[in-house]
């Protein structure tokens, strides 16, 4: 027999299989989807069985090494899936195989040969010596071979195991049971010597508790060691035995079980138009667009439920920063051991034995981050994406997929339905539900039947005309003070990312854009110059506003522990916390946060964006956002829609309880009508404002883009490639597509490397795959070196840095 393997060298020429024979004593073993290690050239490397045949072509074909799984790792949909994904992506279908497995799984292996046993036959004994593990080496220097290593493998004496750090991956515990009946063991007990307390206790214990036990349960309840336990194993009269335990990271914490309350009449025919795709297996996408409050979570859970009760496994995505302890606790609540949750919090072993709960079908539900999209599922009855409109959802490195994307590939191969969930969707999901490429469904109204919290624009340039040159607006510091006099909490958001970057006049808010693009200038502080990183324009540094002539024109942005100090001068008798990538970079600090700010031990949480989500306090009647600008002029062309977002999601954390909430929004463009539509909360009106511009500028959902970005440590040669590469895709693609470049990417240096890119936006190029293949394999060898040429292609950009 011959296994196809796709080996683990990511480059063109490996990217196809490689035929192995099988040898004979492997054949039983070896499946389609197992991860094998073949010999390769010099090298052993690993691989992934992909296919089994019974003849090849190749004339001289070498036998495959060893196994290293007992069950299969990918099941032949998710193979389908890899390779599906590579073409849309471009990547190695190596890479799209390892990008859908756990991080233990695809780090360096380590054979080892685990003691399965209490007793082992006398020969092995003397070689284990009483351990429970060898180390492959200690086993091939062993007098044993291949043969009788099999044998006790299957008479169960023995395992072979393959870990990264066995201590981490797996654990295991030794169980004992009774050898022998209720009956049985009561006579016995009456033949055992008087003298011998302890065993007779140990054998009593099994006719009140006949269930197997862990052994240092037993140990301990009975009060005695493994002196007395030894002889009775032995004579066989208790049987020993050893288990695997997979680690439950939420162990230790109880989950009230919830009932699903009845729905109201939105949510119902919401969830009646899910399951009925549910039962059709029909592969249908809805959009459910729900005010935040307004009970979108129940729906997915009941729907869930639905698919559970017909024997189907459902995958919910959830952004990373929105899987709070708070959402975990719903779900467990819920559905108790049936979920798996999967997410970056985890240690690699947590994950792994998370990811093994799926694998063998012990959860039929996974709630977790993008990357739990793979989740090896095989009846799979529905994919849920919450906050759909969430960047997160793509993932930037390597093989760069959207999980929406994959979500309805998979939905295609298990004929089910998808779900994508929001309050502000994304426009391009949005616009597919307009077309009926997918079905929308509404949940208009809060659960509480509360309005939206009120949101009160303030204008910073007034506040710069009335002399107040702080960060904090006159009407916001009064509205903080008197939270603290009634006892109340607030919220204070800030956004850190595009920091620095953009230039804008503190008089008249003016912010330098480019003229043919429509998004903001970027600074580059060395050149003292503007530059439009969409299209290169670029133009000194003004010394003067263009628009009001003013000289406070200047580059923005303040980081969040300069706020704390301020706001801790300002307001002295406030117990603040922060919440940004420095105070949550512990392992456990973000919950900490949460769970202080929860017991009221401060007054005002400041933070990123990581606060905009999730956060369900009922005593949080305030949320002020300090410079809702500082997104709305990122140089990227999604910064109106995600200025809307993330202010409809902020002020959705403000009065979710009996206490009616407030938001105030400071802002240097009060009149921009991103700003403006979401202090309404208005999102259709917001969507067909925007559309407006997505069209006239060449934007998706009009047109698609595709980001080339070349790096290099000299910079010529960034640019030059990347002339060449512009000036190539100008004459193969059609005439529609703009190809736009060499420009310097927003961040022009990392690592020391230039960085330059192409942008391409076009309406139909079915041939742009082929072509930028043929450039990544033109200049393949140019990237081999660690320190040469990187070429990386985005086909649906969402970072544009
Ligand atoms: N049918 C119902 N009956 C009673 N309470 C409900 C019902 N549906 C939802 N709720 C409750 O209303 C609150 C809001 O619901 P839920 O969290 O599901 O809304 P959501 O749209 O997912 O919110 P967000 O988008 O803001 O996270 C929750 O406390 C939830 O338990
Ligand atoms: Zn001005
Ligand atoms: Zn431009």
């Amino acid at each position: 027999m011959i296994a196809r393997v796709i080996v683990d060298v990511p480059t063109n020429q490996t990217n196809r299989p490689f035929d192995y024979l099988i040898p004979e004593e492997l054949t039983e073993v070896v499946d389609i989807g197992m991860r094998v290690i073949v010999p390769f050239g010099p090298r052993k490397i690993m691989g992934y069985v992909v296919d089994i045949e019974d003849k090849t072509e190749v004339e001289k074909v070498k036998p495959l090494e060893e196994v290293l799984d007992v069950t299969p790792v990918l099941t032949p949909e998710l193979l389908q899936l890899g390779k599906w994904l590579a073409s849309q992506t471009l990547s190695f279908y190596i890479s799209c195989l390892q990008v859908m497995l756990p991080q233990v799984l695809k780090a360096k292996y380590k054979k080892e040969i685990w003691r399965m046993e209490e007793h082992l036959p006398e020969e092995l004994e003397h070689l284990f010596q009483g351990r429970d593990v060898l180390s492959n080496e200690e086993w091939e220097a062993s007098p044993y071979k291949y043969h009788q290593l099999k044998k006790w493998v299957d008479e169960g004496s023995l395992d072979v195991r393959y870990e990264v750090k066995s201590k981490e991956t797996k654990r295991k515990i030794t169980v004992i049971e009774p050898g022998m009946d209720e009956r049985e063991l009561e006579e016995l007990i009456a033949d055992i010597p008087p003298q011998a307390k302890k065993q007779k206790a140990l054998l009593d214990f099994f006719i009140d508790y006949p269930d197997p036990i862990p052994k240092k349960d037993l140990l301990t309840q009975v009060g005695t060691t493994d002196a007395s336990l030894k002889p009775l194993l032995k004579k066989g009269h208790l049987h020993s035995y050893t288990q695997e335990i997979l680690r439950d990271p939420y162990e230790g914490h109880t989950f009230d079980k919830t009932n699903p309350p009845s729905l109201t009449t939105h949510q119902k025919h919401a969830m009646d138009r899910i399951v009925a795709s549910v039962k059709e297996e029909h592969p249908d996408v809805f959009l459910l667009h729900g005010v935040t409050g307004s009970g979108k979570t129940e729906v997915y859970m009941q729907s869930i439920q639905e698919v559970l009760n017909r024997g189907e496994e459902a995958i919910m995505l959830v952004p990373e920063i929105a899987l709070t302890p708070q959402m975990v606790e719903r779900f467990k609540g819920r559905f108790g051991s049936k979920v798996a949750v999967l997410h970056s919090a985890l240690s690699a072993g947590e994950k792994y034995d998370e990811w093994r709960k799926i694998q063998r079908q012990d959860v039929q539900v996974v709630v977790g981050a993008r990357s739990a999209i793979f989740a090896p599922f095989k009846k799979l009855g529905l994919i849920i994406i919450d906050e759909e409109h969430e960047t997160s959802y793509k993932q930037e490195d390597r093989t760069r997929y959207h999980a929406r994307d994959v979500a309805i590939q998979r939905a295609a191969n298990h004929g089910c339905p998808v779900v994508l969930g929001s309050a502000t969707p994304s426009l391009e999901s949005f616009a597919r539900a307009q077309k009926g490429n997918y079905h929308l469904l509404e949940l208009p109204e809060r659960m509480n039947e509360q309005a939206m919290p009120n949101v009160e624009l303030i204008d910073m340039r007034a506040e710069l005309h009335e002399g107040n040159r702080s960060m904090f607006s006159q009407s916001l510091k009064e509205k903080l003070d008197e939270r603290l006099q009634k006892g109340e909490q607030s919220v204070l958001f800030l956004n850190r990312r595009g920091y620095s970057t953009f230039v804008m006049c503190r008089d008249c808010g003016h912010v330098v854009e480019c003229p043919y693009c429509d998004i903001s200038m970027t600074y580059h502080r060395k050149q003292e110059q503007l530059k439009c990183h969409y299209c290169s324009y670029e133009k000194p540094m003004p010394t003067e506003c263009p628009e009001c002539e003013s000289k406070t024109i200047r580059y923005f942005g303040t980081g969040t522990q300069k706020v704390e100090e301020h706001l801790q001068q300002l307001i002295p008798e406030a117990r603040i916390l922060r919440m940004d990538v420095d105070t949550t970079r512990r392992k456990g600090a973000h919950e900490k946060i949460l769970t202080q700010f929860g017991n009221h031990e401060a007054d005002i949480l400041l933070g990123t964006q990581m606060i905009a989500k999730g956060l369900d306090f009922g005593n949080v009647t305030l949320v002020g956002v300090l410079a809702a600008d500082s997104l709305l002029n990122l140089p990227d062309f999604r910064a109106s829609e995600k200025t809307f977002q993330l202010l409809t999601q902020v002020s959705g954390r403000a009065g979710r309880h009996e206490k009616e909430g407030e938001v105030v929004v400071q802002t240097y463009t009060p009149d921009h009508y991103s700003i403006q539509l979401a202090s309404t909360y208005d999102f259709e009106k917001f969507y067909a404002e925007e559309m407006k511009y997505r069209k006239m500028f060449h934007y998706p959902p009009f047109y698609y883009l595709t980001l080339v970005t070349v790096s290099h440590p000299n910079t010529f040669q960034a640019q030059e490639v990347t002339r060449k590469i512009a000036q190539y895709l100008k004459k193969n693609l059609s005439e529609t597509a703009d190809v736009l470049g060499p420009t310097p990417s927003p961040l022009e240096r990392i690592n020391n490397r230039y960085r330059y890119q192409t942008m391409i936006k076009y309406k139909a190029e079915p041939e742009q795959h082929k072509f930028i293949q043929r450039i990544l394999n033109y200049y393949e060898n140019d990237m081999k070196e660690q320190n040469g040429l990187q070429i990386t292609v985005d086909f649906q950009p969402y970072q544009l840095m």
